[in-house]
């Protein structure tokens, strides 16, 4: 493919990326996928300058763009070696005209920037998209971080945890024997924070109930040294599939359960009053890892937004049922929204005069929990409360 005849491709792939957004459709990276499978004749440089195209224009505009050209055109306004591929080459763009108008540059939509800017400095927006590091977890129950230091070319320590480490950017972690014997994990270092916050022990019983495919289910599995009761459970049969697989590589015992949305306490009527710990990894915005889909953010609508924040209360007070006297409850979202977290929580010990915020020794205090943002920390951006049930 000519330089000319990618960034075609590009203005192409955006162009869906904005339909999908308005319409609930595809992920930009399944597009990207779907693209590439229906013209075979692109080689890989071809695919990663495309995908480098693609992801760069989508980062720069923070509002939804009114075409993939005009995306491409204000990416071209930093870039001016882009500028001369509008030139109306056989697979190229057309040329710029006198009444062509590129995207604006910001990083967020205004009405997200300015609910996100009650708690966030605007100074950190920047970091909210840039490139999210490797980050990995050493699987305690069959190895620890030093030895998988030792064995894996460019791997190091990370900043937080015991477990954490960090690989170069862009190695094929399943391809790695290490990885394929369930060595380790591929998980952000705010996961891995959320799972710490737990505190889980061997001979807890304790309820994940969002599980999803399990990706912190795992690690608390590891801190419980597979002793005691682990229940993961979600209302997604598809997620839920996803944890079987992955719990087998990790040597992890976990016990799962499918709940039928909306009757959730009548799946989980053993359990009420019952576990020493229930984490709540709550459904939410997925604001703190636009660095990860950065177009996830022309997605959100206020309406949307709404939606999440009554399931993350309903879910909350499910999860606090579970919770027996002693016991701690953990509320998390991968979101920086003040609705999403510190908000939701204030609203939760108004109404559960039986619980208490306990404190948390990283991250920056939110309300009665603490944030973690990719600025200040490095990690993707999340809200994590403890509470301590009387
Ligand atoms: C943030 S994701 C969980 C991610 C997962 N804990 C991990 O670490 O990979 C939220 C999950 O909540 C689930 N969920 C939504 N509504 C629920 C409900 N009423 N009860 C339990 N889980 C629910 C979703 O299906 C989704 O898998």
């Amino acid at each position: 493919m000519t330089p000319a005849a990618r960034l075609q491709a590009a203005i192409e792939i955006v162009d869906a990326v904005i339909g999908a957004a308005r319409a609930g459709g595809a992920a930009a990276d399944t597009l990207i996928q779907r693209y590439f499978r229906e013209r075979r004749y692109a080689g890989s440089k071809d695919r990663r300058a495309v995908r480098e195209l693609v992801y760069a224009a989508i980062r720069r505009a923070g509002e939804v763009p009114a075409s993939g050209r005009a995306a491409l055109m204000g990416l071209a306004a930093d870039r001016p070696e882009l500028r001369v591929l509008f030139d109306g080459s056989a697979h190229g763009p057309a040329p710029i005209g006198a009444g062509d108008v590129g995207a604006p540059a910001s990083a967020l939509p205004a009405w997200l920037a300015e609910k996100l800017s009650v708690h966030l400095d605007r100074s950190e927006f920047p970091a909210l998209l840039e490139r999210a590091p490797l980050d990995l977890r050493a699987n305690r129950l069959k190895t620890d971080r030093d030895t998988l230091l030792a064995a894996l070319p460019g791997a190091r320590a990370g900043e937080h945890g015991l477990d954490a480490f960090r690989l170069p950017e862009g190695t094929q972690v399943d391809l790695l024997p290490e990885w394929q014997q369930g060595l380790f994990e591929i998980q952000d270092e705010g996961s891995q924070l959320i799972v710490q916050a737990c505190g889980a022990q061997p001979r807890m019983v304790a309820v994940d109930l969002c599980a999803g495919a399990g990706g912190k289910t795992l690690a608390l599995a590891a801190a419980m040294r597979n002793e005691g009761r682990l229940i993961a459970c979600d209302v997604d049969r598809g997620r839920l599939a996803g944890l079987a697989p992955r719990a087998e590589r990790a040597g992890a015992m976990i016990e799962q359960r499918l709940l039928d949305g909306g009757r959730e306490r009548g799946g989980l009527a053993d359990l009420i009053g019952a576990a020493d710990l229930v984490l709540v990894d709550a459904p939410c915005s997925g604001s703190g890892t636009w660095r990860r889909n950065p177009e996830a953010r022309w997605r959100l609508t206020p309406a949307t937004l709404e939606r999440l924040t009554k399931l993350q209360a309903q879910v909350l007070a499910i999860g606090a049922d579970c919770v027996k006297p002693g016991g701690t409850l953990v509320y998390a979202t991968c979101s920086l929204l003040p609705e999403e977290g510190p908000v939701q929580i204030d609203r939760f010990l108004g109404l559960h005069a039986d619980f208490r915020a306990d404190a948390l020794a990283f991250g920056c205090r939110s309300g009665e929990g603490v944030m973690l943002t990719p600025a200040q920390d490095g990690t993707d951006g999340f809200f994590v409360a403890r509470l301590l049930r009387a």
